[in-house]
């Protein structure tokens, strides 16, 4: 259902913060799921005007995007083709595209923005992502992110629609640094679920993150993002806060492979989608081709192939060859 955005009900604690007075912006966030219904709200709080589609909605997508200022794509990355390939003919080539998806495509390996600048390559394209577990922003609680993009001024409009007292909003020139930091610290959500499953102690889970940080470095740079983006709020900041909370979906996955449970079992269960299971596949793929070493990531694919248990996945990352630490 697509409708003027009252979410009184849904985010209580938010509702209470005055509503910011900017110019008002026409935006279609498409995705109703979790993050979109929360970005939905955080526009909808800053003055704009905001309609919020998912796939059961009667009205069509065509109606809901066309000549907006801004279109939203939160869905999963399981739906960005289909949703790009019905948004074809309908988005003007004014509209700022946001997409705040954090996965690859199991065909291409693509990221979520390439595949929207593949379609539209007029159109501005806008990556926002950062530690934005939503059930937490739904609580009301302070929350910072990032919206990615080589031109400033575009950068700095999207910030302007969601900046707040509440979620702090910043610009960065890298957008593919800031689109993989937030897609490959789910591989490394899923590992840091299984490491406290498994109660392997702090010690284990520091030096889990660090290491895992450096292969999300090699990865990225690798592909051609810049290593200081991966220290900010979009690698390092969602890195803590996915790896450090039972609240993500990824870290729940990892948390209960580690005791016992099968991972068609742990699916039946979860509530939204953990987008980290193919993510590690698509990069265990791509980093093949390229030859690029992911010791943590090629464990963590092993381990949700049912190829081995948690504690083998942990032999096996402790008996690797020595090496140099850079
Ligand atoms: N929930 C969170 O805390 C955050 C999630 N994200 C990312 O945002 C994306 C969405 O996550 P959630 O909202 O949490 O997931 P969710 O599982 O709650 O919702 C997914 C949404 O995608 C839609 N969708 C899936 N396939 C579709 C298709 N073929 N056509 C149309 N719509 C389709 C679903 O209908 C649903 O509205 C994921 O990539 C996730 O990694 C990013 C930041 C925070
Ligand atoms: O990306 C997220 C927080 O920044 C949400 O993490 P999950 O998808 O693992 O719940």
């Amino acid at each position: 259902m697509s409708e003027q955005v009252n979410f009184n009900l849904e985010f209580p604690a938010i509702a209470q913060i005055p509503t910011l007075q900017k110019k008002q912006l026409s935006i279609a966030v498409i995705g109703a799921g979790a993050w979109g219904s929360a970005l939905a709200f955080l526009a909808a709080k800053n003055g704009h005007n905001v309609r919020l589609w998912s796939r059961s909605s009667p009205e069509k997508l065509e109606d809901i995007i066309a000549n907006t200022d801004l279109l939203i794509s939160a869905v999963s990355m399981s739906g960005v083709r289909s949703i790009v390939t019905q948004a074809q003919q309908a988005i003007s080539p004014n509209t700022i595209i946001v997409t705040a998806t954090k996965g690859l495509d199991k065909e291409t390996t693509c990221t979520p923005s390439q595949i929207w600048s593949a379609a539209f390559p007029k159109n501005p394209i806008v990556i926002l992502s950062g530690p934005n577990l939503s059930e937490e922003i739904q609580q009301g609680l302070p929350a910072a992110t990032v919206v990615a993009n080589k031109d400033h001024n575009v950068a700095k409009t999207v910030q302007s629609v969601f900046n707040s007292q509440q979620f702090r909003v910043y610009t960065n020139p890298d957008p593919l640094g800031v689109e993989l930091g937030g897609t490959l610290k789910n591989i490394m959500a899923i590992a840091a679920g299984t490491c406290d499953g498994l109660q392997l102690g702090t010690n284990a889970k520091a030096a889990l993150l660090t290491r895992g940080l450096s292969e999300i470095i090699r990865v990225g740079t690798n592909w051609g993002a810049k290593t200081e983006t991966f220290y900010g709020l979009s690698g390092l900041g969602d890195l803590l806060a996915t790896c450090n909370s039972h609240l993500s979906r990824n870290y729940q996955v990892g948390y209960n492979l580690a005791q016992g449970k099968t991972l068609s079992e742990i699916l039946t269960q979860l509530k939204g989608t953990a987008e980290g299971i193919n993510t590690t596949k698509v990069l265990i793929q791509r980093s093949h081709q390229l030859q690029i070493s992911v010791p943590i990531s090629y464990q963590v694919y092993r381990l949700l192939q049912s190829e081995i248990t948690p504690q083998e996945a942990v032999e096996a990352l402790m008996l690797r060859d020595t090496a140099p630490e850079y």
